[in-house]
């Protein structure tokens, strides 16, 4: 994508972003298969664009299997698309995907970001990333789940630490690091816990943030 920031320092963030199809299923009873389609681009591009405005990032790599939508939906923001390998399925692939890549081309802490974070602040951001420890986990609003996860381990620690997104994966990734001797720390934000995946989540969001997001997709509001 033309624009993107030259490696330099800073955390690089790490976008996961679904095809153009199949993501947001859970809102399928409220929103026909258009909205949804809005609906990941409206919240791909805030995720994108905050993360940008963040101070401490240094750039954002999203890494989606479907590059071609994922060019469009985020026309005009700095970033780079990764495309995921076929052999890399589901979300956890794509993740390891991109970080064999980064870790190729140097070293740095990585912060994998959610792209449907609705609340998501540069505040957020800039409080994760002062977050002092190896391991850093944002919590969701059940206190279950992984919406952003800092890696500043070294390395080899950041290299072997396996992403294990999917139910339960803040136990998953406490586990995980301390099978590594880790030291992790939980985040719980207004602004990191909501990923707006089902009409409760929406139903928990601030007026505000209805608002915006709201005006761009219909049906939503
Ligand atoms: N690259 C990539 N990203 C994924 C994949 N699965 C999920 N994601 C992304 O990972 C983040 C969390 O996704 P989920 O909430 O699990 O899935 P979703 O598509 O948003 O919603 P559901 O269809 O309701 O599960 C979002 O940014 C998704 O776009 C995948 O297989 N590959
Ligand atoms: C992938 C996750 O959650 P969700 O599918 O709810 O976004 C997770 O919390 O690891």
């Amino acid at each position: 994508m033309t624009g993107v920031r030259p490696p330099g320092r800073g955390t690089t963030a790490v976008v996961p972003l679904r095809d153009g199809v199949s993501g947001k299923s859970r809102l399928a009873a409220v929103l026909d298969g258009g909205s949804r389609r809005r609906l990941v681009r409206v919240l791909a591009r805030h995720v994108v664009a905050t993360l940008l405005a963040a101070d401490g990032v240094g750039r954002v790599v999203v890494v989606t299997a479907d590059p071609v939508f994922t060019r469009e939906t985020l026309a005009g923001l700095e970033v780079e698309v990764l495309e995921q390998p076929a052999g890399r399925p589901g979300l956890n692939g794509a993740l390891e995907h991109a970080r064999e890549v980064l870790t190729a081309r140097g070293p740095g802490p990585l912060l994998v970001a959610h792209a449907d974070l609705p609340a998501l602040s540069p505040a957020d951001v800039v409080a994760l990333l002062a977050t002092d420890a190896p391991v850093v986990v944002a919590t969701d609003r059940y206190g279950s789940g992984t919406n952003l996860l800092l890696l500043r381990a070294g390395d080899a620690a950041r290299g072997a630490f396996r992403f294990r997104f999917g139910i339960g994966s803040l136990a998953a990734h406490l586990a995980e690091a301390e099978a590594r001797g880790l030291e992790a720390v939980v985040v719980d934000r207004p602004g990191t816990s909501v990923d707006l995946d089902t009409a409760d989540d929406w139903s928990q969001l601030p007026d505000e943030v209805r608002a915006a997001v709201g005006q761009q997709v219909p049906g939503l509001l």
